[in-house]
């Protein structure tokens, strides 16, 4: 893994004041947003990019709520937030788009990514070992409902699941509904 690292940063925001450090991996640009002291036991959420949810407040999906209701916690217990730039699970923004587009047809989520070709989800973690390991964090309480997340911990104790359970709606709900059934999410 070629792996630069970036000097670290104060980063204010509404929900309290954290730091920041990016890992860059190849082209991609990873962040890691934290509150110090980090404890022996550290509050982690791992949040794959979502332009569409993260920024634009897209009612699509559940990103935005996950990843402020994250901050919220981190500022108040300490931790840290690992955010992946692997955009769409993976497959990235221009086909996500697509993905939408196809989702405007009726397919759902999973149909729409086979549809263009592409697996369930094309994610990976290795960067958040490489990660974990420079911050010699060992002992983890992680903030998900994905399953698939706490298998890729597996060199890791992860002591806790913390819930990240978002309000639904008239736009989230079948996708929360086939993470649920097909992914096998805690929801
Ligand atoms: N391909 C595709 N990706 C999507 C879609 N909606 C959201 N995403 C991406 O899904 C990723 C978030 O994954 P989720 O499956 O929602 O949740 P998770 O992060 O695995 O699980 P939690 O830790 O519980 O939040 C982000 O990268 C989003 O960009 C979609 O309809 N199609
Ligand atoms: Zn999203």
């Amino acid at each position: 893994m070629n792996i630069k690292i970036s000097n670290i940063a104060k980063l204010p925001t509404k929900y309290g004041d954290f730091k920041i450090q990016s890992f860059k991996e190849n082209d991609k640009e990873h962040l890691v947003i934290f509150k110090e002291p980090l404890l022996n036991d550290v509050l982690l959420r791992i949040h794959s990019e979502c332009l569409t949810g993260d920024a634009l407040g897209s009612l699509k999906c559940d990103c935005q709520a996950q990843l402020h209701h994250a901050l919220k916690l981190i500022s108040k217990k300490n931790g840290m937030i690992i955010y992946l730039r692997q955009e769409g699970r993976g497959i990235g923004l221009f086909n996500k788009v697509n993905a939408y587009e196809l989702q405007d047809r009726g397919f759902n989520t999973i149909e729409a990514n086979h549809q263009l070709g592409f697996e369930t989800d094309l994610r990976n973690y290795e960067i958040v070992e490489y990660i974990l390991n420079y911050y010699k964090i060992k002992k983890i309480n992680l903030i998900t409902n994905n399953p698939s997340k706490i298998k890729s911990l597996e060199k890791f104790e992860v002591l806790h699941r913390i819930p990240s359970i978002t309000p639904k709606n008239q736009y989230n709900l079948n996708y929360l509904e086939i993470k649920k059934e097909s992914l096998g999410h805690f929801l």
